[in-house]
């Protein structure tokens, strides 16, 4: 049986060790490091995952600034908010839930953060410093992957990644990250021919389709490390309830993966310590403070 990679565990770990520089940091800049959270509409979803964002924040000392706009809020009252936070000594890193209402354009509403506020590394700017390898900031998601790879496998240079799917906040970042961690990178996604046959020869899977239950154990190479980003809510066996699944077919994948992590418990909470984590770089950088990265 595959050994389980407690994500939720390492998470943990992860904002202990953001707590105390987080003190370190207010010491020195005689401010906390800031987090502003902006939420269009009310979806119960992500109402829940903005509260788990802003307790977490102030769990390790940081400063939260929470903004709940409603459902008809213009664009333009959108970009002079992200605006005047871009402005805002007090605000260190800038987060924008997506999805946003379909008559705000996502891509306009990202463009307008100031990129060294970007902490979840969606803006151009940071694509670009991701593919050139400048510092800049990594969208939390993919980036917490790594760490759980690097975890688990040490170097991974040389091994054989498969992400499946090619979304611009899991995949690209995802396949940029493991090439700059020297993996031979194969993206795959939905009009790849044989998928089975792409992911047969991986030493790492990285799932990130947003289908339930899609990536079965026979796919797999025997010892495998399968990260699986997936989130969705499927019917439980209890009738009205619902559960919820990856995009890997845990019950099969983990006979045959060597490592795999659960949903939940895995890849999601990883996914708000990064947050966190880029939140106290981003601060040290606008502070002119300096930070041990390697401490976090
Ligand atoms: N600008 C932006 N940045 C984001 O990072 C962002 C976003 N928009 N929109 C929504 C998605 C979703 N997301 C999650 C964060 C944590 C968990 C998480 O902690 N999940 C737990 C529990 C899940 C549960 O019980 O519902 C787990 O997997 O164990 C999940 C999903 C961040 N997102």
């Amino acid at each position: 049986m595959a050994e389980v990679i407690d994500g939720k565990a390492f998470a943990e770990g992860l904002r202990e060790r953001i707590a105390v520089a987080s003190t370190a940091f207010t010491a020195a800049a005689g401010r906390p490091a800031g987090l502003a959270v902006v939420l269009v509409g009310e979806d119960p979803a992500s109402q829940v995952y903005v509260r788990n964002k802003g307790k977490q924040t102030v769990a390790c000392g940081m400063a939260s600034f929470e903004h709940k706009l409603p459902a008809d809020t213009t664009e333009a009252d959108l970009l002079a908010l992200i605006a005047q936070l871009n402005t805002d000594p007090a605000v260190d890193g800038i987060l924008v839930q997506l999805p946003l209402p379909a008559h705000l354009n996502e891509q306009t509403v990202i463009a307008a953060i100031n990129p060294d506020k970007d902490v979840d590394g969606f803006h151009v700017v940071n694509v670009g410093r991701l593919a050139t390898g400048m510092p800049g900031f990594v969208p939390c998601t993919p980036l917490g992957c790594v760490m759980l790879l690097r975890d688990r496998l040490g170097s991974l240079a040389g091994m054989e990644a498969v992400v499946i799917g090619r979304s611009n906040i899991v995949g690209k970042p995802m396949a940029q990250l493991l090439l700059a961690e020297s993996c031979t990178v194969t993206v795959a996604h939905s009009r790849t021919h044989d998928l089975p046959a792409v992911v047969s020869r991986a030493d790492i899977v990285v799932a990130a389709v947003g289908r339930p239950e899609m990536v079965k154990g026979a796919w797999l190479k025997p010892g495998a490390t399968v990260i699986d980003v997936g989130i969705n809510r499927v019917p439980a066996a209890e009738p009205g309830k619902t559960r919820l699944v990856g995009d890997v077919d845990y019950a099969s994948a983990s006979t045959v993966a060597g490592a795999i992590t659960p949903v939940p418990g895995g890849v999601g909470p990883m996914t708000i310590a990064v947050l966190l984590r880029n939140t106290l770089v981003a601060a040290h950088r606008n502070a002119g403070v300096v930070l041990d990265e390697s401490a976090l």
